[in-house]
């Protein structure tokens, strides 16, 4: 099977890195160095190849680099399943990024048809304990990652959504300024649910086949107030019957942007929130495992994995183990750590580069294996 993979990367004037060129193949990347030194600055360019704006949800001009602050230009051999692509993205005096796919414009949201980018960053430590949002996100990421149409789907909806609050705090009453966001809100809020269910579907069957060594997670859709109804008419209907309390609250109380991700520890049946740090970290090493499981079928190609200071938390075994199933899944998966021992259980089955710091500059090396 063809997988997917970078080849060459370059990074120019991308945050603490002035010039970077990495030559890969498509075994994973294992890169260490110091704290500070510009490891995640390397995955973070790299967690760009897909919609929405990459592990840290920054601006383009808090990527570009200090103090010139020129803009910044990353290019990169993207191979796919089917074919190989060039790809660069370009933000020029720190405006939005620009895409270039074989050499002509296109949007982000054509990246999530020809790649797969999963990652696992410190920040999510607190997913399960902290505000429904990120959880949220973190669901939309891996239904996306199924259903490359949900990021559509999720723009109209908050699109609509967000007129629909203006009328509210404006205090409009005429029905009749409601009737069409309503519908483009059913409409894209019933398939918003559907292909979050079918994500969750897909990743406990992919739970269940799987031989593992990390703890399984049964996921659960939760509403905070009543059902998330299920159709796009029982949703339109919530929304019309709602109005007089939504204008009330000044803001839409109905429909998926209320959906909280609910997750139980299922060897224990604990809620997730309730597990020891270690566990927490464990459940996500799962789910993302589960989710390159899952995909890897329909898309032909496991993705790309960013697995940012994962390894340092995790113990030797769990860590072997990890490893292991990054082989078996033939994931390119770009792992940081602050030392070579960290990926000592991986040895040939990957390819280093060590990243250091001087003066504010980054500079990415990679380590030709004896
Ligand atoms: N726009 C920018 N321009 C220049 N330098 C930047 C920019 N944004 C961040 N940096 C610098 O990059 C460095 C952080 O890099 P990064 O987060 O990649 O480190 P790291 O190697 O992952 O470290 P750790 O092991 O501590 O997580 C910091 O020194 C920060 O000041």
């Amino acid at each position: 099977m063809a997988g997917l993979y970078l080849s060459h990367l370059t990074l120019s004037h991308f945050r603490s890195h002035l010039a970077a060129r990495l030559d890969l193949d498509a075994r994973p990347v294992a890169i260490h160095g110091p704290n500070g030194a510009g490891k995640t600055n390397l995955i973070e360019a790299v967690s760009l190849f897909s919609p929405g704006r990459g592990l840290r949800r920054s601006s383009a001009e808090d990527m570009t680099r200090r103090p010139e602050a020129l803009g910044w230009k990353i290019t990169g051999l993207l191979h796919t399943p089917r074919t190989t692509h060039e790809v660069e993205f370009l933000s020029e005096n720190g405006a939005a990024r620009q895409v270039r796919i074989d050499d002509k414009a296109a949007s982000q949201l054509a990246l999530g048809r020809i790649a797969r980018v999963l990652w696992l960053v410190p920040s999510m430590d607190r997913l399960w304990i902290e505000a429904a949002e990120g959880r949220r996100r973190f669901l939309d990421r891996m239904t996306m990652s199924f259903t490359p149409d949900h990021a559509e789907a999720v723009l109209a909806y908050e699109k609509a959504m967000r007129e629909r609050n203006r009328l509210l705090k404006d205090q409009v009453r005429d029905g009749h300024w409601y009737v069409a966001l309503e519908r483009q809100m059913a409409e894209a809020g019933a398939q918003i649910h559907a292909n979050r269910i079918g994500a969750l579907m897909a990743l406990e069957r992919a739970q269940a086949q799987a031989e593992t060594a990390f703890p399984t997670a049964h996921l659960e859709l939760v509403q905070s107030e009543g059902a998330m109804p299920d159709t796009a008419s029982d949703l339109r209907d919530a929304l019309s019957e709602g109005r007089f309390r939504d204008l009330a609250a000044g803001r839409t109380l109905v429909g998926p942007h209320r959906t909280d991700l609910y997750g139980v520890f299922a060897a224990k049946g604990v809620p997730a929130r309730d597990c020891s740090t270690g566990e927490q970290k464990a459940l996500l090493v799962s789910l993302i495992l589960a989710n390159a499981r899952a995909l890897t079928p329909d898309f032909g190609a496991p993705p790309l994995l960013l697995l940012d200071e994962v390894a340092a938390h995790l113990d030797a075994a769990r860590r072997a183990a990890l490893y292991d199933e990054i082989c078996a899944l033939g994931a390119q998966a770009w792992m940081t750590g602050t030392g070579p021992e960290l990926f000592a259980e991986l040895g040939a089955r990957a390819q280093y580069v060590e990243v250091v710091e001087d003066r504010g500059t980054s500079a990415a090396r990679q380590i030709t294996q004896a």
